[in-house]
């Protein structure tokens, strides 16, 4: 592509982590997604969680039968691992095509995660069938012991957590989602083919002083948390590389504005109405426009071995100005760079 490009043509991307919620914010935020991707992998972190072929398959045709009849998606389910999980299930899932990948969240890391693993040696029966069956393993990194500090967390996991277990399971593919740390992006970087990675729009965009100087901005708030900008420099590093398995994964998650805006506000940031033009500028800031379509739309199928999307979108050197808010019932939703002007349009 040219230094100044007035159009970016790419093959329809997908997103490979998402959260679609239920209900009435299913509705509302699922067409920012399936308008523009071809997949994107669901995250399972309902209340209860889906940790069952039953559960999947109905939580499946709740979003199809929210999708807009003239959007062309398919959600990919995941499985949300417990200490219990019975892994005969997981395969049934797995072989039947519902489920796409297993998603593992420490006890406690994250927003509706009490349900998630206290340890791993109680799903080593579950992680040793998905090696065999090729499943892909996804996984929140962070360590959730009190005394860590919430900044060390995810340099912590992978001292802690992904290194044995990947030696454990050597065969098991892993993504590790959301990386947030240069600890993260050097053991990405450094890694086999076995690990993959996501990252979201506003770890590349900020760092935590973006969120707390000069007043703290809770809609920039999401786990694992904004690390400081030698960790933001990183992960800019590491995309403008054009690394071949680090893709696409916005991390979308929207809350209701009132439970964000609170004494103890919500992780996460609902940045799905932006995420492509924000990935867009930020390619161009590092100049690594030549990558970019890779890691929109190549490098996570060829990861998970899956066809690449047919058809393309379009994205138009244009300005416009996000939205501050997005109605929900009587509620709002905030997107991630509201009423900033975006240089990036879709077509
Ligand atoms: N990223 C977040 O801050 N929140 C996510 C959970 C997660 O992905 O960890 C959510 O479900 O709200
Ligand atoms: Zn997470
Ligand atoms: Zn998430």
């Amino acid at each position: 592509m040219t230094a100044q490009p007035q159009q970016l043509t790419l093959r329809r991307p997908d997103d490979w982590h998402i959260h679609l919620r239920d209900d009435e914010m299913l509705n509302t935020v699922l067409p920012y997604t399936s308008a523009v991707n071809g997949r994107a992998i669901v995250m399972p972190n309902l209340v209860p969680p889906v940790t069952s072929v039953a559960a999947g398959e109905a939580y499946r045709d709740r979003i199809l039968a929210a999708l807009p009849a003239e959007h062309a998606f398919t959600p990919l389910m995941t499985c949300y691992l417990t200490d219990s999980l019975d892994p005969d299930e997981l395969e049934r899932g797995f072989t039947s095509g519902l489920f796409t990948a297993a998603k593992l969240y420490p006890a406690h890391a994250t927003t509706n995660s009490s349900h998630g693993v206290t340890d791993i040696a109680s799903i080593a029966r579950v992680l040793e069938r998905m090696q065999k069956l090729g499943m892909p393993l996804l996984i929140h990194g962070e360590v959730t012991d009190a005394h860590v500090d919430i900044f060390d967390r995810e340099a912590r996991f992978i001292e802690t957590v992904m290194v044995p277990l990947r030696s454990q399971f050597p065969a098991l593919k892993v993504v590790m989602e959301h990386i947030t740390t240069q600890d993260a992006a050097e053991y990405v970087a450094a890694a086999d083919e076995t690990l993959g990675a996501t990252i979201t729009p506003q770890h590349l965009m900020f760092n935590r002083n973006h969120m707390l100087v000069g007043g703290i901005r809770p809609h920039l708030y999401c786990l694992p948390i904004l690390k400081r900008n030698v960790h933001q420099e990183a992960l800019r590093k590491l995309v403008a590389s054009g690394h071949p398995r680090v893709f696409l994964g916005t991390d979308t998650a929207p809350h209701l504005r009132h439970l964000k805006e609170a004494s103890c506000g919500c992780a996460g940031v609902f940045n799905a109405p932006v995420s492509l033009p924000a990935y867009a500028t930020v390619f161009e800031e590092l100049n690594a426009l030549e990558h970019f379509e890779a890691f929109c739309s190549e490098n996570g199928p060829r990861f998970y071995g899956l066809p690449l999307n047919e058809g393309t979108i379009t994205l138009v050197r244009e300005s416009w100005q996000v939205p501050e808010s997005i109605a929900l019932g009587s509620h709002s939703l905030v997107p991630f760079l509201a009423g900033e002007t975006l240089n990036w349009r879709i077509a």
